[in-house]
């Protein structure tokens, strides 16, 4: 007997976003592609981990998934549910209490006037949640479930250490007892000594509540340790998917460069050299995004954005010349040292997008 399938929680299709620029040129008409064509699913239960350079759009794409940056096209579905399709309200109870979320900072993330005990009890009060006491009572498990004693409910979030402050956060995205948990950067605006402690309660929690997780980070090792299937983005577009335990079998040159360049975590030497900066993404290259920094691109690459190839193990990746399996990180150093991935390296300069 097959056991049924996991339920998909929340589902992207071919989302956009597309902000104004926050210093436009002469007529501020210079738009932002934060993100751009996004497919993206997430199952009960799993961890997707979504890694990639500053800029990539990575937080822009968590926003999109608690409903709280609207696709400028495409859509996000939450069991189902097209979710801008609803009004405020039914959005409110479609993704409410379903989904939560970590920021970043924790300092700035909770309001700082209000006791730790109002703070856990606003998600509660503002869904109507249970009785006076009721809600109390709830207050007191979230303490417990992060690991935090009863005594903080009546402290001010300044009046505690960065790491409990960001327990409470945690404390306040479960509130609800949401199903997926989105944690954008969630350690790293905290002191290195408490990185883990926070990390492993995220690991026990998902554990516990049979949580799914959006988990954003740069950190590629934190990624891959907090993650079922690691996501890479580059200039808004996710270029490949693939399982965490299966990171050294990227077949995508991007990835396989971001990999490369933590220490000891694929092969023990230098990087894979990448050249030059990563273009605006006021003005995204035509093509693939990647190819201006790609010792594998060709005109191929510059006119048209590679179809994504997907096995059956889940690992899908977009790219017109992938690496070969099996091509280690040694080689692939050597060949984008030397340039010669390919016949013609001369990609056509970047145009605007449409
Ligand atoms: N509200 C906004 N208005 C204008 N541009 C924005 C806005 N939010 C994000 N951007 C731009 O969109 C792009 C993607 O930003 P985003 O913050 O999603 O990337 P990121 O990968 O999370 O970066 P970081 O790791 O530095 O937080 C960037 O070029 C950023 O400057």
């Amino acid at each position: 007997m097959t056991s049924p399938e996991p339920e998909t929680l929340v589902e992207l299709a071919d989302v956009h976003v597309v902000h104004k620029a926050r210093s436009g040129g002469l007529f501020r008409r210079d738009r932002v592609h934060a993100v751009t064509g996004v497919d993206l699913a997430v199952v009960a239960g799993e961890t997707v981990g979504i890694v990639g350079e500053s800029g990539c759009g990575k937080s822009t794409l968590a926003k999109v998934v608690v409903g709280l940056q609207r696709p400028t096209s495409g859509t996000i579905s939450f069991r189902g549910k097209d979710i801008w399709s609803l009004t405020a309200a039914g959005r409110r109870a479609a993704i409410g209490a379903e989904v939560g979320m970590v920021f970043q900072d924790p300092a700035t993330a909770l309001n700082r006037r209000l006791p730790i005990r109002q703070v856990l009890r606003d998600p509660l009060d503002v869904h109507g949640h249970g009785s006076r006491q009721e809600r109390e009572t709830r207050v007191r498990e979230l303490l417990d479930l992060v690991g935090l004693p009863a005594s903080v409910a009546n402290l001010l979030p300044g009046q505690i250490s960065g790491g409990q402050r960001q327990r409470v956060a945690i404390a306040r995205a479960l509130a609800l007892r949401p199903r997926l948990l989105v944690a954008d950067e969630p350690t790293s605006a905290l002191d290195v000594s408490v990185r883990s402690q926070i990390l492993n309660l995220l690991l026990e929690l998902k554990e516990q509540l049979g949580l799914a997780m959006v988990f954003v980070s740069h950190d590629i090792q934190t990624v891959r340790r907090m993650s079922d299937r690691v996501v890479t983005m580059y200039l808004g577009r996710t270029v490949e998917q693939i399982p965490a335990g299966a990171v050294a079998a990227a077949r995508h040159p991007y990835t396989r460069a971001l990999f490369s360049a933590t220490p000891g975590l694929l092969s023990p030497i230098e990087p894979i050299p990448l050249t030059g900066p990563v273009p605006s993404a006021t003005r995204p290259p035509s093509g693939c995004p990647f190819r201006t920094r790609c010792w594998r691109a060709d005109e191929t690459c510059a006119a048209e954005m590679p179809d994504p190839q997907r096995d059956a193990t889940g690992h899908a990746f977009r790219c017109h010349h992938p690496v070969p399996a099996g091509t280690t990180d040694l080689e692939l150093a050597a060949e984008a040292l030397s340039g010669s991935g390919t016949e013609d390296r001369d990609p056509a300069p970047g145009r605007d997008a449409a």
